[in-house]
Formats: C-alpha cells, structure tokens, sequence
C-alpha cells in the first residue's frame, strides 16, 4: 500500500530533501508539498505529514495536523516538556492519531544518545558539545537538550549526583548552558552540518561519544522509518530510540 506524504517546510534544507527521499522510496508517494504561506487545505489527501519547519510555527501546523486527522513525523526542534504536554492534550480525543517527534533522525546520533545515557551512571561528570552550519535557527540543539535530557535520566536512576566543578570566576557563557545540570556548548560554523560531542570524565580517563551528519541525507531512513512506523503507533511518540529495534 503506498503511503501519502505530506512535507511541511519543504523548501528548507531539510524538508527539500525529505521530498527527494519520499519520491524515492517504493512505497510511499508526495502528495502536497508546502512552505510557509502556503494553503494547507492541499494536505487533504495526505495520511502522514512531515514537518520540518521552525520551532515558532511546529505547534501551529501540529494543531492544524491533528485537528484534520493527520498522523505527523515531525524533525522541528523546541519542544519543552510544556509543549509536549500540550500535544498529549490535543491528541487525547483522537486515539487512533499518531505523532512521532525525533531530535534526531540520524542513525548514529541515536545510538550517541543511547551509549551516553549507558555511560552517564559510571561517570558523574559530562559535559556536550554540539557544532551545526551557522544558519541554525537554535541553540542548544535539540539533539543535545535531548541528550542532556537522557543523562539526567540516567543519573536519577543510578542515583549519580553532578560531578563538582571548582570554577568561580568566569565570563558570561564561558561555561556553556546548564541543561539539567549537564553543560551544553553550542559551535556555530559555515561548513558544518550537524555534529556533536558527549564528553565523560572520571579518575584518571576521559571517554568521548561522536557522531557527525556529514549531509543531511544522514537523516533520511530515520525519517522514512518515522513515516512507516507512525500509522501503527497512536498518541505521542518521543524520540527515534523508542522506534528502532536497539
Ligand atoms: N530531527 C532531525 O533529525 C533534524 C531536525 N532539524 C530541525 O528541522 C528544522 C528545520 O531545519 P532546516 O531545514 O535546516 O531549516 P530551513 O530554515 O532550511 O527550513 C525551514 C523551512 O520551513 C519553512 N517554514 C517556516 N514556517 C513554516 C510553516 N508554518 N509551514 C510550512 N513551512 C514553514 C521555512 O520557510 C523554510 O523553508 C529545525 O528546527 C532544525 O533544527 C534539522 C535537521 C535534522
Ligand atoms: O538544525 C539542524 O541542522 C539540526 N537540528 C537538529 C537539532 O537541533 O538537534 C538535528 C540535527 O542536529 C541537525
């Protein structure tokens, strides 16, 4: 059966290149492919929609989505736990409706995720660093909120308190954002697409997690996966790892 795919954002990098993965793929067909100001009635035929757009605009084409029973994958980043409540309200009448939201759709950057929470209760001191092409909308990424997120998590669980830091004196941002006691530093450069670092330290070692998108083709499966998996999963789905097979 094939499946039909909306893409909202679909003149930005990533949401033109969903629209080249979806064309692709055996299964699945483009049926409206949108930007802003244009008429989402278009969406009409679409089963799953896509949505890489802007963390101002997700909630509004998310309404939008489930009001008109569409099942949405959706890359956007800025989703705070408010935010995420919100959805879980929106979705509440509509049992059969399915929303899949991914930090990150690449490969390796969910299993980074997934060792750096496996490494968090053996190293009570972690630090993040994330480095994207300079016309990123956000900082911190969403991947590495996500991660911070993940390590905190893990931390509870093992009952591992924040490792001490000594520093006193320093400038404003020196030592990055504090995301759930995790600091988190965000590089901005021409030249790089998506990047980050999960930096550990215990008595005597350091352990480090990378993984680079060398191009945004890095997210596709993930987010064709996303689109196949979403009709089968209803209500709100958080993150790619909760989806693979791990
Ligand atoms: N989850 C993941 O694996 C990934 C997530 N992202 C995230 O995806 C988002 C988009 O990233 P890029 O493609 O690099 O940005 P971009 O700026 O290249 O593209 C965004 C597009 O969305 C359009 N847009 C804005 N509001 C809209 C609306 N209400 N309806 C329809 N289209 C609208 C813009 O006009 C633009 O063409 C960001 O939040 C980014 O962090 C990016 C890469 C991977
Ligand atoms: O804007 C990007 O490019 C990316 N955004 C996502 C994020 O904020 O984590 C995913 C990936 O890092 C690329």
């Amino acid at each position: 059966m094939t499946i039909n795919v909306g893409v909202l954002g679909a003149r930005g990098r990533m949401g033109a290149t969903v629209v080249k993965a979806v064309e692709n793929a055996g299964d699945m067909k483009v049926v409206a492919a949108l930007d802003a100001g244009d008429d989402f009635a278009a969406l009409a035929d679409a089963q799953v929609v896509v949505d890489f757009t802007h963390p101002e605009a997700v909630m509004g084409n998310l309404k939008y989505l489930v009001e008109h029973d569409i099942h949405a994958v959706v890359g956007t980043t800025g989703f705070s736990e408010e935010r995420l409540a919100q959805l879980r309200a929106l979705l509440a009448p509509k049992p059969s409706l399915g929303v899949l939201i991914a930090p990150n759709f690449a490969l390796g950057a969910v299993l980074a995720m997934r060792f750096a929470a496996q490494a968090a209760k053996f190293y009570a001191s972690a630090e993040i660093i994330e480095l994207h092409h300079n016309r990123k909308a956000d900082a911190p990424s969403g991947t590495a909120a996500h991660t911070a997120r993940m390590i905190a998590e893990a931390r509870a669980e093992a009952g591992v308190t924040p490792g001490p830091d000594a520093t006193t004196s320093e400038l404003d941002g020196a030592r990055g954002a504090s995301v759930e006691e995790v600091r988190v530093h965000s590089v901005r450069l021409p030249g790089l697409v998506a990047h980050e670092e999960i930096l550990f330290g215990g008595e005597g070692e350091t352990l480090t997690i990378r993984h680079d998108s060398l191009d945004r083709t890095s997210f596709m499966p993930g987010v064709l996966l996303g689109v196949r998996e979403v009709l089968k999963r209803p209500g709100l789905t958080v993150g790619l790892e909760n989806v693979l097979d791990l």
